[in-house]
């Protein structure tokens, strides 16, 4: 493994992550979410978190992110202990909304970050020009995100995420509002942005064909409670994907089985 993807390997250990009952009627009893989870996503890959609602996914890429602290077992990232969120890593989420800033044009939203940063205003241009370009809203820079469709916002979204550089894209069920055909182009359009900037994702979802779709490997998490990844599935399929094609009907039809049986 080079230096470089060393950097942004994500290695779990037996990692828990409990909550007591809190409620006034609660029993105090501790609840186990996620249990003995064991992990190693390796630098530069798409890997897939794929299990039914409520499994605790989301769970498992907060911890990742630094927005849920551990109860027990070990995540580090690059060699460190995860404890908090880091520029290392930035989260996608489902609705675009609820992290665009309204009264910013879509150019002052990507480019936020490195604002923060104080990055000087003729390479924050240059920089939301690339990733605008690269996510195809070149032409729509100047306007606000109530101005565009939901995948346009989505879009936006990961433009800002993928300026700021992190090392790893952790995405939850990114494109689960969006329909059936901007999906697909998004879907697309992360792969091609994936293999050009080889940058780690760990990607949530509970679409089996999605999984297929995207993932390197497909980590299968049993339902909750005390969920872990009970399977991990390699999808060695060349990319861009075809789904009408019989190898990957095949790896969708092992999978289907994995949750009938
Ligand atoms: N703060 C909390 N306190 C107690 N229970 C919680 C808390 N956050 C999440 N849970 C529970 O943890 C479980 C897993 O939730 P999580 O959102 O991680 O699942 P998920 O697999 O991402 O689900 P979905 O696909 O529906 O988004 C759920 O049963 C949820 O009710």
């Amino acid at each position: 493994m080079t230096s470089a993807s060393a950097s942004r390997t994500i290695l779990i250990e037996g990692l828990g992550k409990s909550y007591s009952d809190q409620r006034p009627a609660g029993s105090g009893e501790v609840h186990y979410i996620i249990k003995d989870v064991d992990l190693v996503v390796r630098g530069g890959e798409f890997f897939i978190l794929l299990g039914p609602s409520g499994c605790g996914k989301s769970t498992l890429l907060n911890m990742i992110a630094g927005f849920i602290s551990k109860t027990s077992g070990s995540l580090r990232v690059g060699g460190t202990d995860v404890d908090r969120p880091g520029r290392d890593r930035a989260v996608v989420f489902q609705q675009a909304d609820s992290s665009l800033f309204p009264w910013l044009t879509v150019r002052q939203n990507v480019e936020f970050g490195l604002k923060m940063k104080k990055v000087p205003k003729q390479e924050r241009r240059a920089v939301s020009d690339r990733f605008l370009e690269l996510v195809g809203l070149a032409g729509h820079k100047d306007k606000f995100p109530k101005e565009l469709s939901g995948g346009m916002k989505q879009r936006v979204q990961l433009a800002r995420v993928l300026a700021n550089d992190p090392e790893i894209l952790l995405m939850d069920e990114p494109f689960g509002a969006l329909d059936a055909m901007t999906r697909r182009t998004m879907q697309k359009e992360l792969v091609r942005i994936w293999r050009q900037t080889n940058k780690t994702v760990v990607f949530v979802t509970h679409d089996i064909q999605e999984a297929i779709l995207l993932g390197e490997r497909v980590g299968i998490m049993s339902s909750g409670p005390s969920s872990n990844i009970s399977q991990i599935y390699e999808i060695p399929l060349a990319y861009p994907r075809d789904v009408s094609t019989a190898e990957f009907y095949e790896y969708y039809r092992r999978i289907q089985a994995h949750f009938d049986e």
